[in-house]
């Protein structure tokens, strides 16, 4: 049975939305985030697939913008709720839903599309790249110690509730967000996601507890945490699960986490979702008790490809003729020279020029934030190599000190 791909009316955005669900398992969504979904999402940017009694398809996209080495805010969609419900799947849909949107996006003069998968193994065909990673710790806080930087002790940590704290955290937030790539500056609304706090994701843990770091009075970091509380027969094996942790300077940084370790009846600190270069590895004392793990972050899609790579700072001067391959976007396909100057702005014009090196789509976004170094991708055979030393000089331009990082889902 063939299948209209359109936008849903707002009157049947619940419908579309039970789609999404369905494709996720079918576990209702908790009201208060249901609530807050519904207040952030765009209908009018959403798409899906109707097949004449029911939405058997769905793809969002919100309008962020984020982050890129250099610090400017680039318009981006956030791709989001890609669903096809199980008695469609294997059709093409995704693939119809994916196609429309980036034309969409395109259209809609948003030079990104970024997403966070649920399988890693979807979203390459269509021209993302893994630009970001995140860590994972689960960290034996009984055992690992934490060096602590000069000023530690005059930081002050204090219970505040997180409602009541939300524009300190946030504005905390908002001053680190420039410096590191990937990160969505908060569109209005969004700050109701780090306080969102659905029984359903607790795992067994306490209400989200928060804490400040202050000095002088002034407000110099945040973290967000719950409590599991256990015990192995008498014994007290509790668990700190944070959730966000952010500091404007390194001993509010080491002050937070030494505060994390030492709550009472607890002996471990996981953390979903920290940078790959977080500092706190730098502090700890015994790393193999972290358990750190590497998983895949943010995708990247460049939609409209010279005003992404011209959106970015560069960190060495470069001139390189790139040979694009893209053949879901074939806007972007064919051969481009990147200049970049000494203070790293760059232009990105169409060239008839021999190629330098030649690269998909994929690769560019992997590569884009600056994580991704062009020089491991050509070590796996995904760039080819035309001038000799082209891979090394647009590996230094490409590259940044920050590891870029998208602290949260959407
Ligand atoms: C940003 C986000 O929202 S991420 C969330 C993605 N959604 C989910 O994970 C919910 C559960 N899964 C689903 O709803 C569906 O299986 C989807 C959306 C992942 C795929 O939808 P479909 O309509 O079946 O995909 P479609 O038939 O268009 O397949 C397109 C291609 O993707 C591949 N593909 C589809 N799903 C997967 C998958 N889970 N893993 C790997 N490859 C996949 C297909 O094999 C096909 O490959 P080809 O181009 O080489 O032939």
């Amino acid at each position: 049975m063939t299948t209209e791909l359109r936008v849903p009316p707002a009157s049947e955005w619940d419908a579309w939305f039970t789609c999404v669900e369905l494709a996720f398992g079918g576990v209702p969504t908790a009201p208060e985030s249901r609530e807050m979904y519904d207040a952030l999402a765009r209908p009018d940017r959403a798409i899906g697939h109707w097949d004449g009694s029911a939405w058997v398809g769905t793809a969002g996209a919100h309008a962020f913008r984020m982050s890129v080495p250099g610090g400017a805010a680039v318009p981006a969609a956030g791709v989001t709720m890609v669903g096809v419900a199980a008695t469609h799947r294997r059709q093409g849909l995704l693939r119809s839903m994916m196609r429309r949107q980036l034309e969409d996006v395109r259209a809609w003069g948003e030079p990104l599309a970024v997403l966070t998968a649920s399988e890693p193994s979807i979203y390459g065909r269509f021209g993302y790249g893994a630009a970001t990673g995140e860590l994972n710790l689960r960290i034996d806080s009984s055992r690992v110690g934490l060096s602590l930087p000069p000023g530690t002790e005059e930081v002050r940590i204090r219970y505040a509730s997180p409602a009541g704290a939300l524009d300190a955290c946030e504005a905390v937030y908002a001053r680190l967000a420039a410096g590191r790539p990937g990160t969505p500056l908060r569109q209005p609304g969004w700050e109701r996601l780090p306080v969102n706090d659905p029984e359903g994701g607790r795992a067994g843990g306490s209400p989200l507890q928060c804490v400040l770091a202050e000095r002088d009075g002034e407000v110099t970091g945040y973290a967000t945490f719950h409590v599991r509380p256990s015990w192995d027969g008498p014994r007290p094996q509790g668990t700190v699960a944070v959730r966000d942790l952010a500091a404007l300077d390194p001993a509010s940084y080491a002050a937070l986490w030494r505060f994390l370790f030492g709550i009472d009846l607890t002996s471990v600190v996981e953390c979903r979702n920290r940078p790959v270069d977080d500092a706190v590895l730098r502090l700890v004392s015994d790393v193999r008790r972290c358990e750190v793990r590497v998983w895949d972050g943010l995708y990247v899609r460049l939609v409209d490809l010279p005003a992404a790579l011209e959106a970015r700072r560069y960190r060495a001067p470069v001139d390189v003729v790139l040979e694009v391959e893209d053949g879901f976007c074939p806007w972007n396909a064919g051969r481009w020279r990147l200049t970049a100057d000494e203070k790293g702005a760059a232009s990105c014009r169409r060239s008839e020029d021999p190629a330098d090196l030649s690269v998909s789509v994929r690769e560019l976004g992997a590569a884009y934030l600056g994580g991704v170094s062009l020089t491991t991708l050509a070590a796996a055979g995904l760039v080819g190599e035309h001038r000799p030393g082209a891979v090394a000089q647009a590996s230094l331009a490409f590259s940044w000190d920050v590891e870029p990082w998208c602290p949260h889902g959407f």
